[in-house]
């Protein structure tokens, strides 16, 4: 940049988009260490994470319409041109407390403070336009259903051609536009540190909106918080933040206090977490993962949380550990999965090469394959992920099951509109306003 004035919330944004551009990183990481390094404060953090979310969510709508007034194609612009036109774009069409005059001129400003004086022009008049035609947008082309999808709500077409081959149109254009909504987080009373009642009123002294969940005993949904890991409830070690969807994964292995649980696939540790709450630490989890740094989460959130029940462990899930076999009376695999379930949180998962998410079905076959040896004669086996393509979830469990007969899947109730399972729940955002999720809950012959 040109001069040295101390970065905004829009220039946060820039950085960051231009990071996912280039160097093909996550937002979430992104924003972190962003936020960190410009020093925003916790209004500012939560503008450029909105702006650059924004942007994620509907750059392939951004995109189309820039391009209906741009002499060039838009991925044959420079990246900070296109991101700076993404980001004005997105806040005349989406943001309503931005006036769209302000937006533009912000953007124009922005063009000229990063040396590009000659692109000012451009950027002024590309976005004049989507401030003038902000009520009627040019019309998308005329397509199919799943060419429409997903360039109105911004996901690539093998996407929408999946979702619509598994849930229909309608309900696949609900999920499309709750992905890309502002959805508020779940949080998860630590019954260690204290009661749900007496969270909610330190919730509430910090001035944030919370309503118990409406399902889910002991949780909360909260907004307007800031960073909740700033929040005093939060180093305390008063909740844990979890979706509805994932703190399920706990109610459908249901340990007894005395059982020995494995959970091969731990990091950063939240379904560990939360089956010890729910025994009130009592019992033993080893919790595992094949990444010696996310081990460190664990033991750093299980301190912070006060719990001494889980111990952590490196391994491998797809290689077998002698002494395990036939040990433990619960074991979990929440295995590696494409994310496709939580898009409302990471945004950026849409654009994951659907190539390499063709690997993941292999991987999280093998996990299961090593992880049923583990479990003790009439022990439980539950598979997870948060995803909802039947081929990283019942179809593992199909194979699985057809090679394992001394394996069977083993009816659960889930609470709220879930109700009874049998032995497995795909868990939709559109049916449950919950990521999507895949739960299975298997029992070992005794
Ligand atoms: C879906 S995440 C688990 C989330 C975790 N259960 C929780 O609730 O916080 C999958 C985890 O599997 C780990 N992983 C990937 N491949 C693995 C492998 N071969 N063995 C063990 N862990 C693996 C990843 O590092 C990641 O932390």
């Amino acid at each position: 940049m040109s001069d040295v004035r101390k970065p905004d919330a829009r220039e946060t944004a820039l950085e960051v988009l231009m990071q996912v551009d280039s160097a093909n990183a996550w937002s979430d990481g992104g924003l972190k260490r962003t936020i960190a390094k410009n020093k925003l404060d916790s209004r500012d953090a939560a503008l450029a994470t909105r702006l650059c979310y924004g942007v994620i969510q509907n750059r392939m709508l951004l995109d189309y319409y820039i391009g209906c007034w741009c002499s060039q194609r838009p991925e044959r612009l420079e990246s900070v041109i296109r991101n700076i036109l993404r980001l004005g774009g997105y806040q005349i069409l989406f943001l309503d407390k931005v006036p769209p005059r302000a937006a533009v001129n912000e953007a124009v400003e922005m063009t000229k403070r990063h040396r590009r004086e000659k692109a000012a022009g451009m950027v002024n008049a590309i976005l004049r336009k989507f401030a003038a035609n902000r009520e009627d947008m040019p019309p998308l082309p005329k397509g199919s259903p799943a060419q429409t999808l997903s360039l109105r709500y911004s996901h690539p077409r093998w996407l929408v051609e999946r979702l619509l081959s598994l849930i229909g149109e309608e309900e696949t254009e609900a999920y499309l536009r709750m992905n890309n909504q502002v959805v508020p987080t779940t949080i998860q009373t630590n019954p260690l540190k204290g009661t749900p009642e007496e969270l909610e009123k330190l919730l509430r002294q910090t001035g944030a909106q919370v309503e118990p969940h409406p399902w889910l005993a002991g949780c909360f949904s909260v907004s307007g918080t800031g960073d909740l890991e700033q929040l005093s409830a939060f180093r305390e070690g008063r909740f844990t933040v979890q979706d509805a969807a994932a703190r399920l994964v706990a109610t459908v292995a249901a340990p007894a206090p005395e059982d020995r649980v494995l959970d091969v696939c731990a990091a950063p540790g939240g379904k560990s977490f939360a089956m010890a709450m729910d025994r009130r630490d009592r019992g033993q989890i080893l919790s595992c993962d094949v990444h010696p740094h996310k081990l460190k989460l664990i033991d750093s959130g299980a301190q912070r949380l006060g719990i001494t029940s889980i111990r952590t462990a490196l391994a491998d899930a797809r290689e077998e550990h002698a002494a395990w076999l036939e040990q433990a009376d619960v074991v979990v695999a929440d295995v590696p999965c494409s994310g496709l379930g939580i898009i409302r949180k990471k945004p950026d998962i849409r654009y994951k090469n659907p190539r390499d998410l063709a690997q993941l079905p292999a991987i999280q076959g093998d996990i299961l394959e090593n992880a049923c040896r583990y479990v003790c004669p009439g022990g439980v086996l539950v598979y997870s992920t948060c995803t909802v393509l039947p081929e990283e979830n019942q179809e593992i469990i199909h194979v699985f099951l057809s090679r394992h007969p001394e394996f069977r899947r083993e009816t659960f109730t889930l609470p709220g509109p879930v109700g009874l399972c049998d032995g497995e729940a795909t868990l939709w955002p559109q049916r449950l306003g919950t990521d999507g999720f895949y739960i299975c809950r298997m029992r070992r012959k005794a």
